[in-house]
């Protein structure tokens, strides 16, 4: 039996059983199943897949049970689907930081797959339900004294997430109601519009370096398409986590709420996304991020590559692990 396509998932409507298309070949190659969208290699959605919704929510299709359209939930994130406006909150609520695991990781791909696949759903609002943190960024116990294959299977799974929510289609909308260090920065910088409670004890930024790590290039590319590259530069190199007044001025969010107008602001934002046709924002939101998402697209594998050598070097797990302890001094 051939191993079947990476993408190929419970999404999949010919899942459990592969079609022929998503099976791979003794090429290895992945053969994208052309019948189902789970199946396509991950980037830019195919404009298709989005249904020609603008100004109203398209029609649930049938066979999918209504409380699943909904909402549903697994473990570390809540989803809710508000039908009748098309919108969908993603809630973080993994503690005690909503770091960024594998399991969390998978979940997530999963719950935007779901809602990509749901015609009901046009725009998902992301945010946390712990208190004060949006996310800690990546579980960097994921990435201390693991085997290869684990950092391989973690870094497909980081690359997944952005793929995923940097190439959607549907309207992103980070709604920042705590701190968001590195990989929780890459989420919100990854949406179309970053709304971030007015509270300068949240904050914001890439900080990769503090921790003696490298922003992989996809990470800083996402950076300066926000920000530009002088203010991305400098940000980056010194590992700046950016209250959030300052998050403002840099361009790092678009704009500020108090934390009780929060989910009112993001639905308003929404509402005024959504009004444009899906086909015209979607063909120049994919026309405006192509370039970057196609340039981790033709180097994934090498990308995994640059990440275990990296990771697996003594002076990073060095730097790594000192880090865990001062959070846990910190902490404890
Ligand atoms: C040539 C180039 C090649 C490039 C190759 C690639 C290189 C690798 C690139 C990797 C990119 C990495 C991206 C990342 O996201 S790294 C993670 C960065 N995150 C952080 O720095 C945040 C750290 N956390 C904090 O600052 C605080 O915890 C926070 C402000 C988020 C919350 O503070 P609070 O006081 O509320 O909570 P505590 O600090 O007490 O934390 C509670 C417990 O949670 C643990 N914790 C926190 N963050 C993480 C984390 N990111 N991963 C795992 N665990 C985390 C913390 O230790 C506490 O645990 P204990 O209760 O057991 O002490």
């Amino acid at each position: 039996m051939f191993p079947v396509s990476p993408n190929y998932g419970s999404g999949c409507p010919c899942f459990p059983t592969p079609c022929a298309q998503a099976v791979l070949g003794s090429t290895s190659t992945p053969v994208p199943c052309p019948a189902l969208p789970a199946c396509v290699p991950p980037g830019v959605l195919p404009l298709s897949r989005r249904p020609p919704a603008w100004g109203r929510a398209a029609r649930q299709p049938p066979g999918l049970p209504l409380a699943l359209a909904r909402a549903f939930s697994n473990n570390k994130i809540l989803v809710e689907l508000d039908e009748s406006s098309g919108v969908a909150t993603m809630k973080f609520k993994s503690p005690p930081v909503n770091s960024l695991s594998l399991d969390f990781l998978t979940e997530f791909c999963i719950s935007l797959e779901k809602l990509e696949n749901n015609r009901a759903c046009r725009g998902v609002i992301l945010t946390s339900a712990i208190p004060k943190i949006f996310s800690s960024g990546l579980d960097i116990t994921e990435m201390c004294g693991k085997s290869t294959e684990h950092y391989a299977e973690f870094w497909r799974a980081v690359q997944e997430m952005w793929l995923r929510v940097y190439g959607c289609n549907m309207v992103m909308i980070a709604a920042v109601n705590g701190s968001s260090p590195a990989g929780g920065c890459l989420i919100a910088l990854s949406c179309d519009y970053r709304i971030m409670v007015d509270n300068p004890k949240f904050s914001i930024g890439l900080n990769e370096t503090q921790l003696g790590i490298v922003a992989p290039f996809w990470f800083k590319d996402t950076f300066v398409n926000v920000v530009g590259q002088r203010i991305a530069e400098r940000s980056l190199q010194l590992g700046a986590l950016h209250p959030a007044p300052e998050a403002l001025k840099l361009g790092v969010v678009d704009e500020l709420v108090p934390e009780e107008k929060l989910q009112e602001r993001a639905a308003a934002v929404m509402a005024q996304w959504l009004a444009l046709p899906d086909h015209a924002r979607q063909i120049t939101k994919s026309m405006m991020r192509k370039t970057v998402l196609d340039r981790l697209i033709s180097h994934r594998e090498e990308d995994i590559q640059h990440f275990i050598s990296f990771t697996s070097k003594e002076s990073i797990q060095k730097s790594l692990r000192m880090y865990m302890e001062m959070l846990r001094k910190k902490s404890g």
